[in-house]
């Protein structure tokens, strides 16, 4: 069986972000990103902090691990990274896990495309702003999408942008303009990733939360959307592991 660069595995707790907010799942955290994002709030996933910490697995060693850990309290496992997108053979341990009838969630940026993309129950694609300092590739997003699309996944299918600033705005604007059939969530950017007391980040969050709404609501470019914080965030601050 082919192996994955896995740094986390964790849960259960409640899906903070997206599509699927508050939603009981597990985590699994993979290694490696072709992005380094500004503001990333995983970089251990790529800046090499954490690579002592990279276990090998199979796809059923994952699945064991997941139950030593989750017991029978689970039935949705969310897959992230770093980009889970760049593990060619990931797609066995979305089988693995249906066989289990374990729904299978997946957060990528869209900046690869992996024919298993078709398989996963509750896809979060969520391109980059300005702020991030990464460029999107559009012919790739496009060619992700139309895929999406062709193969009926759009119910199984969200766009997410996270937002810091009015030029991220923009950049929101034009990516929901550009695939106006996919359902479209904006989020708070976490601008403060040394804040160790959860209330006091959480109190800003929910000021920028404030702003990013007010900004939302006035603009009639982005009627179809849904406004979200991390919620996850707001509960448990910058911890890792929740
Ligand atoms: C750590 S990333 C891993 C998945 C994938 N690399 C990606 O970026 O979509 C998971 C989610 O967290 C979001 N995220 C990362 N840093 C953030 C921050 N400082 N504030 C808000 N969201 C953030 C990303 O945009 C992404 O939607
Ligand atoms: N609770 C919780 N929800 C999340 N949604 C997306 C996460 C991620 O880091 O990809 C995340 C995370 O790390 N924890
Ligand atoms: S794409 Fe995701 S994991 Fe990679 S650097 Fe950006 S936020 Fe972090
Ligand atoms: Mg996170």
């Amino acid at each position: 069986m082919n192996k994955i660069p896995v740094l986390e595995i964790f849960g259960p707790t409640i899906q903070g972000e997206g599509m699927v907010v508050g939603r009981k799942t597990m985590f699994v955290r993979t290694a490696g990103c072709d992005y380094s994002c500004a503001w990333c709030d995983s970089p251990f996933t790529w800046n090499g902090s954490a690579k002592d910490d990279i276990v090998k697995m199979s796809a059923d060693q994952i699945y064991l691990r997941l139950k030593e850990i989750g017991g029978n309290q689970f039935d949705h496992v969310t897959i992230s990274g770093g980009n889970p997108a760049l593990l060619k053979y990931l797609g066995e341990l979305i089988d693995t896990l249906h066989e289990h009838k374990i729904e299978v969630a997946l957060e990528t940026q869209g900046s690869r495309w992996q024919d298993w993309f078709v398989k996963i129950d509750d896809l979060t694609i969520s391109p980059k702003p300005p702020s991030s300092k990464m460029k999107t590739n559009w012919q790739v997003l496009d060619d992700i999408i139309d895929k999406l699309i062709t193969n009926k996944r759009l119910s199984n299918t969200s766009l997410k942008v996270v937002v810091f600033n009015n030029e991220d705005l923009q950049f929101a604007e034009k990516v929901h303009q550009r695939y106006p059939s996919v359902p479209f969530f904006l989020q708070v950017g976490n601008d403060d990733l040394e804040e160790h007391k959860p209330r006091d980040l959480a109190s800003h969050l929910l000021e920028k939360y404030e702003w990013l709404i007010d900004k939302v609501m006035a603009n009639s470019a982005l009627n179809h959307v849904r406004v979200l914080p991390q919620v996850h965030a707001l509960v448990w601050g910058n911890k890792r592991g929740v």
